[in-house]
């Protein structure tokens, strides 16, 4: 699948694959792009059994990680300032960030979604944050996994509430939709206002299904 998908690549379009640790040396070994993690520890070192820092993927090949995933903000209880230090801690090691923001199906029919995803931008975002080592990644909870896709004109809405959010710098951070996005919806939601790529789960597990959303990106 890494050699296809790289195959797709060219130099319109960045294209990265975040993989499980346990991954991470022999997917950067064969991909002809960047290899991520989808998790780091904030600590550079310490005594933390069986924690991964920022140094460590990065020694296996890495180029960046995920932080603050929805699936680790609630089934490991991870906050907004524990995703400020994981961020700052790839910083430090010279990696890019990937920080994920994204309210629940209960946030958004209460009409709470903007308030709660740009007060999880404040709170998460490190000082001096810049699109050459950091990028947000907008991820209702609801379109996870669940083929429940948020409209183009919801999406437009939530990234331009987060581009403000972002103030200074905010320009150069890309803001990725991530949320059941796939080949057929993928064109209408990366050329949307202030959609600067997607972060893809079910469909980038197969190349098949992951090409047509790089060729939509690049199209
Ligand atoms: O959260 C996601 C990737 O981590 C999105 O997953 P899906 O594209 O499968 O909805």
């Amino acid at each position: 699948e890494l050699d296809a998908i790289g195959a797709a690549v060219t130099d319109t379009v960045d294209v990265a694959v975040a993989v499980p640790a346990t991954l991470i040396y022999p997917a950067s070994q064969r991909a002809r792009f960047p290899i991520g993690a989808e998790d780091v520890h904030a600590n550079d070192c310490g005594a933390h059994t069986g924690c991964v820092s920022a140094d460590m993927i990065k020694e296996a090949g890495a180029a960046f990680s995920i932080v603050g995933h929805s699936e680790r903000r609630q089934a490991q209880g991870e906050t907004d300032a524990d995703v400020k230090g994981k961020a700052e801690a790839l910083r430090r090691a010279g990696l890019h960030a990937i920080l994920c923001v994204g309210e629940t199906l209960e946030q958004r029919e209460a009409g709470e979604a903007e308030a709660v995803v740009t007060a999880q931008i404040r709170a998460s975002l490190p000082e001096g944050a810049a699109g050459d080592w950091l990028s947000i990644a907008y991820e209702p909870i609801w379109a996870i996994g669940t083929g429940k896709v948020a409209t183009v004109e919801d999406v437009e809405a939530m990234h331009a509430a987060i581009r403000e959010a972002l103030g200074e710098n905010g320009e150069t951070i890309r803001l990725l939709y991530g949320g059941s996005v796939t080949a057929e919806n993928a064109a209408g939601l990366l050329h949307a206002a202030n959609v600067d790529g997607a972060l893809v789960g079910g469909a980038s597990l197969t190349a098949a299904k992951f090409i047509p959303i790089i060729e939509a990106a690049r199209g």
